[in-house]
């Protein structure tokens, strides 16, 4: 799939944004290899805390109904420059993602910028980390 209509499938997913809080609508694109494309968008709660991004809603979608492989995410917002994933959002794209995956940041006056997983969150946390304590050494 071309970038540009990956681009337009979060804007169309931000369109979907419950964001009765804080007005801020967000919408991602998640591609995956065999070249399905699943929508997010953020969903807010009187909670605040339980709020979810939709960076994530996109990938849980997809986790949930069975793919793990990705191939690139596009998200977009009303911003100045291109939208900036939070900390949670870049640790669940480490998760799933290869590091070298392309993440399109975007916004509605069209700027883009191309990064990867790996440069959203040098070090991420992953399985790794846990296999030294696993060893029992
Ligand atoms: O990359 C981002 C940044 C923020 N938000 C949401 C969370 C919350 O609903 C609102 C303000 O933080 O924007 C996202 O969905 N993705
Ligand atoms: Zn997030």
């Amino acid at each position: 799939m071309e970038t540009k209509n990956l681009i337009e499938q979060s804007k169309k997913a931000r369109e979907k944004a419950y964001v009765p809080y804080s007005k801020f609508q967000v919408g991602a694109a998640l591609l995956t290899e065999d070249g399905q494309v699943f929508h997010g968008c953020n969903i807010e709660n009187a909670g605040y805390s339980m709020t979810n991004c939709a960076e994530r809603t996109a990938m849980f979608k997809a986790v949930s109904e069975g793919h793990r492989k990705f191939a690139a995410i596009a998200v977009t917002a009303d911003t100045e420059g291109p939208v900036s994933p939070c900390g949670a959002c870049r640790q669940v794209l480490a998760e799933f993602c290869s590091q070298d995956m392309p993440v399109y940041l975007t916004n509605l006056k069209g700027d883009i910028l191309e990064t990867t997983v790996g440069e959203l969150l040098p070090g991420s946390f992953s399985a790794e980390d846990m296999e030294y304590a696993e060893r029992g050494e």
